[in-house]
């Protein structure tokens, strides 16, 4: 006999144990181009990275980021460093706090009644513990947000790997649909031309309007790249319609670089180039007198913001006589926010994802190392 639609999972039946559910969502992560059948209780999920809230935190955290990734100690005991400069407290968990409870205000001025949880990967709380409140809580359907923008490994597969991790953990709980890359959404893009535009007003007016215009992202290895999104490269792509769609609105036709930051890894390995540091030197030999950074790359001023560009890339800039500024990032910008809101009631709806692209199952590994 053919199965009914069912649009309530009945009480007592764990979500992923019903087959139109299991085939809307694949067991998983993939979105759905069916409304949310009336009645099922959903949540939005923010999922983020993690970061260490005090000095002993500093070191585990750090293990449980680069387990299995081939990164040497010395980078770890470096990057341990940076953390212990502001006093081994990560500042990514209260931007997260910051953008969960301006989520909560949107959806709730828009009417929308949907709870908000967070979980981490690499520290707590983490996305294992928020699956069991999920459940607990009775929460069937789960839309996730991660907070990272575009394809690769890092930034969206990993994201997908720690959903499905969370859901085996608590042998099954709600199932999941990841929002897909939202560099492109308007409200994204806003929010960093609103910050481009008030970094680029902070130099001194003689070098204002003459100032090169760099974004920077979080470089990634070569190989990573490569498999990025279905096509390879997406990364870099996704990266590169952004930054587009920013200078157009702040300052159409002006050149502007992409280059990258925060590469960790072994030597030996490639990974994307240049190196921001290495671009301010360029910039400074070929005549340039000032720079803005935008870190479009990233959604909020984290660590590997303010230590990375605000203390490394600062100070090359100050060696080689760059005028320099540097721009905020998305953070809880309101239109960013909004946007957000709308990437999920279009995912509610059953719409087929104008904005953005998630990946598929076959893009974006990257296998971890054997040590
Ligand atoms: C693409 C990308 C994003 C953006 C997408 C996203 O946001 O997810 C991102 C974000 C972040 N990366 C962060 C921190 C770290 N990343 C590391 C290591 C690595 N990142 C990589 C890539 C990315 N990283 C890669 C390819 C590695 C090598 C190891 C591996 O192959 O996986 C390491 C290890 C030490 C080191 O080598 O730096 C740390 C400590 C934090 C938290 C900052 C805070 O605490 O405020 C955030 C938001
Ligand atoms: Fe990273």
């Amino acid at each position: 006999m053919p199965r009914a639609t069912v649009d309530i999972t009945p009480a007592g039946q764990r979500p992923d144990e019903d087959p139109s559910l299991a085939v809307r969502n694949n067991g998983g992560a993939e979105p759905s181009t069916e409304p949310a059948p009336p009645g099922r209780r959903e949540a939005l999920l923010v999922l983020s990275f993690g970061g260490p809230e005090g000095h002993d935190d500093v070191l585990p955290f750090l293990e449980n980021v680069t387990r299995g990734r081939g990164i040497p100690r010395e980078r770890l005991e470096e990057v341990a460093e940076h953390y212990h400069h502001f006093g081994g407290v990560s500042p990514i968990n209260d931007q997260n706090k910051a953008l969960i409870a301006a989520l909560e205000k949107e959806l709730a001025a828009a009417g929308i009644d949907l709870p908000v949880y967070w979980g981490n990967r690499n520290w707590a709380p983490y996305v294992e513990d928020a699956w069991a409140q999920l459940a607990e809580d009775g929460i069937q359907h789960v839309y996730v947000f991660p907070t990272s923008a575009y394809a690769s490994f890092s930034g969206c597969r990993q994201y997908h790997e720690d959903i499905a991790r969370a859901r085996v953990s608590h042998g099954g709980g709600p199932t999941a649909e990841k929002l897909p890359h939202y560099f492109d959404t308007p409200g994204f893009v806003q929010a960093n031309a609103d910050a481009l535009a008030a970094a680029l007003a902070s130099l001194p007016a003689e070098v204002r309007d003459t100032a090169r215009l760099v974004a920077t992202a979080h470089s990634i290895p070569d190989t990573m790249a490569a498999v990025a999104g279905p096509q390879g490269h997406a990364y870099e792509t996704e990266l590169l319609a952004a930054v587009e769609r920013v200078v157009a609105e702040v300052a159409p036709g002006r050149p502007f670089d992409l280059v990258w930051q925060s590469r960790s890894g072994p030597p030996s390995v490639p990974w994307l180039e240049p190196d921001v540091n290495d671009h301010l030197r360029t910039l400074a030999a070929s005549g340039e007198t000032a720079v803005v950074l935008f870190p479009v790359g990233f959604i909020s001023d984290h660590l590997e913001v303010i230590w990375d560009l605000d203390n490394e890339a600062k100070e090359t800039a100050q060696e080689v006589g760059l005028a320099f500024a540097r721009a905020g990032t998305a953070g809880t910008h309101p239109a960013f926010v909004e946007s957000i809101r709308l990437l999920l009631e279009e995912r509610r709806a059953g719409g087929l994802p104008r904005l953005g692209t998630n990946c598929p199952a076959s893009c974006c590994f990257v296998p971890p190392r054997r040590s």
